[in-house]
């Protein structure tokens, strides 16, 4: 088991659905500790560099004008596994193909406005952190 550290966004329509709280308490549940966070309105030059590995793909466009449309709520997540765990939490991208009890599942509608966000990886963990956070913003404990 590895101590690990990822980045998790609560996206525009969860946060207009009122359900941070909600979300949050999913992650303390399953032993995330939240270790950092800030709501912030994403500018579309903000979204565009956070989102840059997809800069190919069809939805590129609509998922940056989706992520500056409204306050988002950032967070570090630390935990054993916690990118894996994440991951299971929030279920899969489509929320019509999650698993039930997920986020996804009980949050999200649609695959464009799909709740949450995640780190895929662990080495994406780190840059996508780095993206938002400067170290002596993050409080482990
Ligand atoms: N076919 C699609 N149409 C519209 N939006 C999509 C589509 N596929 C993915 N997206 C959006 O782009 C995001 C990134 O896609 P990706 O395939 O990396 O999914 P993910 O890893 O489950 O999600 P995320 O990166 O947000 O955690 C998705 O969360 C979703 O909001």
């Amino acid at each position: 088991m590895a101590l690990e550290r990822t980045l998790s966004i609560i996206k525009p329509d969860a946060v207009a659905r009122n359900v941070i709280g909600e979300i949050y308490s999913r992650f303390e549940k399953a032993g995330l500790k939240i270790i950092a966070a800030k709501m912030k309105h994403l500018s579309r030059k903000e979204a565009e560099g956070f989102y840059a590995i997809h800069r190919e793909r069809p939805f590129f466009n609509a998922l940056v004008e989706f992520m500056s449309s409204g306050p988002v709520m950032i967070q570090v997540l630390e935990g054993e596994n916690a990118v894996a765990r994440n991951r299971e939490l929030m279920g899969a991208t489509n929320p019509k193909e999650a698993a039930p009890g997920t986020i996804r599942a009980d949050f999200a509608e649609t695959i464009d406005a799909n709740a949450v966000h995640g780190s895929d990886s662990l080495e994406n963990a780190a840059i996508e952190i780095a993206y938002f956070f400067s170290t002596t913003e993050l409080c482990p404990r």
